[in-house]
């Protein structure tokens, strides 16, 4: 996979880009990440990427001229068309269902803005899909494209040891996760889960079940209208 993005920071991306699960995925040949500095783009002699909005009022907004030229320049090797997201807060709400189907993309370029937003036509004719992370207002695009990265990369066969599995964590079976333990058995008098230490595979799987389902009830009860339970699992629920 290759995974572009446009932003007027691309110093932003180093160190994400460069350390941990990223950086090994991009040494072992998963995915190619690279950060474009748009301002590259500018056709003004003063190099700029923003102007005063039409109509008035405060802040400033991204031009066209200079995003159209680098999604361009950028989609004019692509083999598979790529799919353009566009970072702001009000898109579509990023899900683990949405890493999911954007790590099946071949190419994503990111568009990372600043100031108060884009110009519309930038939405209207060049993007693909549009993302926000939270209802929360951040300064710009580079956080969320660090997250959805982040979150899209991670599901990328090989990416993630065999001992870790993105199939297992929470949201993938559509509840939260099990609470997890390791070494010592006891600690300050805080104990293992008995289960848990009792070697018995289908008990222990039985009881991470439960905890799933017990901690998805009480902490985020919207997601089980979702989550595939079996008619008992439901019923016991409903108890
Ligand atoms: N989930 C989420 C995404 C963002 C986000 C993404 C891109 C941009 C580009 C500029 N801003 C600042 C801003 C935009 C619109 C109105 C006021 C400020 C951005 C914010 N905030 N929160």
């Amino acid at each position: 996979m290759k995974i572009d993005v446009l932003t007027l920071f691309p110093e932003m991306f180093n160190g994400v880009f460069g350390t941990s699960i990223l950086g090994k995925a991009q040494e072992k040949g998963i995915v190619e990440l690279a950060a474009i500095n748009f301002r590259a783009y500018a056709n003004n002699k003063h190099n700029t990427v923003d102007d005063y909005p039409y109509g008035g009022g405060g802040g400033m907004v991204l031009k066209p001229e200079p995003m159209f030229a680098a999604v361009e320049d950028l989609v004019k090797d692509a083999g598979e068309k790529p799919r353009i997201v566009l970072m702001c807060p009000q898109g579509e709400r990023f899900t683990q269902r949405k890493a999911e189907e954007l790590s099946s993309a071949e190419h994503l370029i990111f568009v990372c803005g600043h100031y108060e937003g884009y110009d519309e036509r930038i939405r209207e004719h060049l993007v693909t899909d549009e993302l926000s992370i939270g209802d929360y207002v951040l300064t710009g695009g580079e956080l969320p494209a660090m997250v959805v990265i982040d979150a899209v990369v991670r599901l990328l066969p090989g990416v993630l040891g065999n001992e870790t599995s993105a199939v297992t964590d929470s949201f993938s079976t559509g509840l939260l996760e099990y609470p997890h333990y390791t070494r010592p058995a006891s600690f300050r008098g805080m104990d293992v889960p008995e289960v848990l230490i009792s070697g018995h595979h289908g008990r222990i799987d039985a009881w991470r079940r439960e905890q799933s389902l017990l901690r998805t009830l009480q902490r985020r009860p919207d997601l089980l209208e979702q989550a595939e339970l079996s008619a008992k699992e439901r019923s016991w629920l409903e108890e």
